[in-house]
C-alpha cells in the first residue's frame, strides 16, 4: 500500500472560499463568531442570541432577542405526518439517522420554494430539533409520546425538558446554553463545507442541512463525543484509564476526542466545557469519570502532545446531566444547525458552484477488451 499523504491531503491548509462568520484558529488557538471571542459568548450568551448573531448579523437588543424566541418558541410543534414517520423507526436506530430523516421528511411537509424564505425555515429547524429527537426517543425506548409544546423559555431547556419530559434544573439549562453557543459555528469544518456544497448548486435548505448531519455523524466529526463516551465510562480508575489508554496508544488506536484539523495547541473550547464538567462532577458525586477524563488528557499530552477538542469533555458533562450517550451528537445538530445555515445563506448571497479539480493517478490509457476476454 502507499504511503498515506498527510501534507495537502483533506484539502487541509487551503483557502475554499471566503466567510463573515468564523475564524478558527487565526490567532494561535482563538476562536471567534463575527469578532466577538468564544469564551465570552459562552460565558455571557444565551444560544438565541448566538444563533440571532451567526444568522442576522448582529447581537440582538432585548427587544429583539425576547421577539426572537418568543417567535422559536411558537415553532416548536412537530407536524403530524412527522411524528408517524418518527413513530416508525426502530429504537436501535442511530440518533443521527432519526435526525437526518426527521430533516429530511421536514422538508417533504413544509418544502422551501423560494429562498426569501430561508429564515423561516432555519428558524424552524431551530425550534423543532431538540422536540424532534427526544418525541422519536421517548416514543421508541419508553412508549410515551412526550410533549413537545412545552414551557421551555430556550432551545437549551426545551432540549432537556423534552427528554426528560419534565422542567429542568437551571444549572443543568445553563450547561446547555454554553455547550449550544460552543457547537454553533467552525468555520469550513467537513459537515459546514458539505452544507456549503449542497448550498452552491442552488438546492433547497433541508437538503443542505440533511447532508450535513450525514457528515457529522461520522467519529472523526461530531460523533466523536459519543465515541468518546463509550471509552471512558469503561474505566474505573485514573490509574486504568493511563493504562488502558497507554496500550491503545501502542496498538496505534484513535482516541477520540483528541486532536484536531486546524488547531495545533489546543481548542478554546475544551477549557470551558471542561469546567462545566468539573461542576456537574461535583453536584452529582461522581467519584471516576471526572479524574479518569483528566488523566485521559494529561497522558495523551505528556505521550502525544495531543489536546481534547471540543468533544472530550462534553462526553462527561453530557453524561452528568442523565442524557444518554446517543443523544449527544444530535445535540451537536440541534446547535450547528445555527452555523450551518448561516453558511448557506452566505455562500447564497455571493453563489458559484463550488467544483474544485481532482490530479488524476489512474491509468493513462485503457484498451478495451470484449466481455467474454476479461478475466
Ligand atoms: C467537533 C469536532 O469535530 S473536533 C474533531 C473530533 N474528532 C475526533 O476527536 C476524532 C479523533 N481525532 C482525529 O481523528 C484527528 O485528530 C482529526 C480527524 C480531528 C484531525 O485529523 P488530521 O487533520 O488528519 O490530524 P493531524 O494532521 O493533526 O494528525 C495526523 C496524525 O496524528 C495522529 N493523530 C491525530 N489525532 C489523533 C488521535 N485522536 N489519536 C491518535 N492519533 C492521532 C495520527 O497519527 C494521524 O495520522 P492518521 O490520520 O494516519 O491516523
Ligand atoms: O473544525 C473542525 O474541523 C471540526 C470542529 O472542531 C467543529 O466542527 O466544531
Amino acid at each position: 500500500m502507499a504511503e498515506k499523504k498527510l501534507s495537502g491531503a483533506g484539502l487541509r491548509g487551503q483557502s475554499a472560499g471566503e466567510t463573515a462568520l468564523c475564524t478558527v484558529g487565526q490567532t494561535g488557538s482563538g476562536l471567534t463568531y463575527r469578532g466577538y471571542d468564544i469564551k465570552e459568548l459562552a460565558d455571557k450568551a444565551q444560544f438565541e442570541e448566538v444563533a440571532y448573531l451567526l444568522l442576522y448579523g448582529k447581537l440582538p437588543n432585548q427587544t429583539e432577542l425576547d421577539g426572537y424566541k418568543a417567535k422559536l418558541k411558537g415553532l416548536r410543534s412537530l407536524p403530524a405526518a412527522l411524528k408517524t414517520v418518527l413513530e416508525q423507526i426502530p429504537a436501535d436506530a442511530h440518533p443521527m439517522d432519526v435526525m437526518r430523516t426527521g430533516c429530511s421528511m421536514l422538508g417533504n411537509l413544509e418544502t422551501e420554494q423560494d429562498f426569501s424564505e430561508q429564515n423561516d425555515h432555519i428558524d424552524r429547524m431551530l425550534a423543532v430539533f431538540p422536540g424532534m429527537i427526544n418525541y422519536w426517543y421517548n416514543f421508541s425506548h419508553n412508549g410515551v409520546r412526550v410533549d413537545v409544546d412545552t414551557d421551555a423559555d430556550s432551545i437549551a431547556e426545551q432540549f432537556l425538558w423534552t427528554l426528560h419530559n419534565k422542567k429542568p434544573e437551571p444549572l443543568h439549562v445553563q450547561v446547555m446554553h454554553a455547550s449550544l453557543v460552543l457547537y454553533a459555528e467552525h468555520e469550513f469544518n467537513a459537515s459546514t463545507f458539505t452544507g456549503r456544497v449542497c448550498a452552491s448548486t442552488l438546492s433547497d435548505i433541508h437538503s443542505c442541512v440533511t447532508g450535513a448531519i450525514g457528515s457529522l455523524r461520522g467519529p472523526l466529526h461530531g460523533g466523536a463525543n459519543e465515541a468518546a463516551m463509550e471509552m471512558i465510562e469503561n474505566w474505573r480508575s485514573p490509574e486504568e484509564a493511563e493504562d488502558k489508554i497507554m496500550g491503545m496508544l501502542a496498538r496505534k488506536d484513535k482516541i477520540m476526542g483528541f486532536g484536531h484539523a486546524i488547531y495545533r495547541e489546543s481548542d478554546p473550547r475544551n477549557a470551558i466545557i471542561k469546567e462545566w464538567s468539573q461542576k456537574l462532577s461535583e453536584q452529582v458525586g461522581d467519584e471516576y469519570l471526572y479524574a479518569v477524563s483528566e488523566r485521559v488528557e494529561a497522558v495523551m499530552w505528556r505521550e502525544k502532545k495531543l489536546f481534547c477538542n471540543a468533544d472530550f469533555f462534553h462526553a462527561s458533562a453530557y453524561n452528568f446531566m442523565g442524557i444518554p450517550t446517543k443523544l449527544f451528537t444530535p445535540i451537536f445538530v440541534c446547535s450547528r444547525v445555527a452555523g450551518w445555515t448561516a453558511h448557506v445563506m452566505e455562500q447564497r448571497a455571493n453563489n458559484r458552484i463550488i467544483r474544485p479539480s481532482a490530479d488524476y493517478t489512474g491509468p493513462e490509457s485503457a484498451e478495451w477488451v470484449a466481455i467474454e476476454d476479461r478475466d
